[in-house]
């Protein structure tokens, strides 16, 4: 299940480009602050101020990014072209809390690409108190805009296996490219 104004989109890669994600993944530097290890491509996002400015720009998205960008802008999947992507490794045991993306620093659309191990995502409604589950696979694209960007908190919990058709699943890692477009300040 799905909030209001999400959209899951199976098999958006094929097992090839995912293949070769995974391998540009591996060579990069993480930065080394959080729980899990992530990347900052566009901009650097500053979670404890919760905010992206002038100076967190780091360079334009690599080519391997930008053919993404490009893709998921050409399709309308986002009214502009994203100019940040962010990348998650999430090994078994880690997850991330339930949050809303910064809203003034991101636009309306979200999307991210998932890689590797699939895992349970949970959608909780800020204002009814709905909660719902939805199982991301590898390759696929989950959208969030309107309800769902701005009105339900997302979150993967941190475990080490998951519940999947009413059966235990194991998780291996997972890695996640999530594609935004930046608001700077004024
Ligand atoms: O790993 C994911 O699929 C979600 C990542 C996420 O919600 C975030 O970086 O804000
Ligand atoms: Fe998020």
């Amino acid at each position: 299940m799905l909030p209001p104004g999400a959209r899951y989109l199976p098999n958006y890669i094929d097992q090839f480009e995912e293949t070769a994600l995974l391998g540009q993944i591996d060579t990069l530097p993480w930065l080394g602050d959080l729980k899990r290890r992530v990347q900052h491509y566009g901009y650097r996002y500053d979670y404890k101020a919760r905010r992206v400015t002038d100076d967190s720009y780091l360079s334009p998205l690599p080519d391997w990014l930008d053919k993404l960008a490009d893709r998921i802008w050409k399709e309308e999947i986002f009214g502009a072209k994203p100019d940040q992507v962010i990348i998650n490794e999430y090994l078994p045991g880690q997850g991330i809390t339930a949050h809303v993306d910064c809203e003034p620093c991101f636009g309306d659309t979200i999307a991210s690409l998932s890689l590797g191990s699939a895992c349970m995502m949970e959608f909780s409604s800020l204002h009814s108190g709905d909660s719902l589950t939805r199982l991301l696979e590898p390759q696929s694209l989950l959208v969030l805009q309107g309800e769902a960007r701005f009105g339900w908190k997302h979150g993967i919990p941190a475990r080490k296996s998951d519940v999947i058709e009413q059966r235990m699943v194991t998780r291996e890692r997972r890695v996640s490219l999530t594609f935004r477009t930046v608001v700077l300040e004024r």
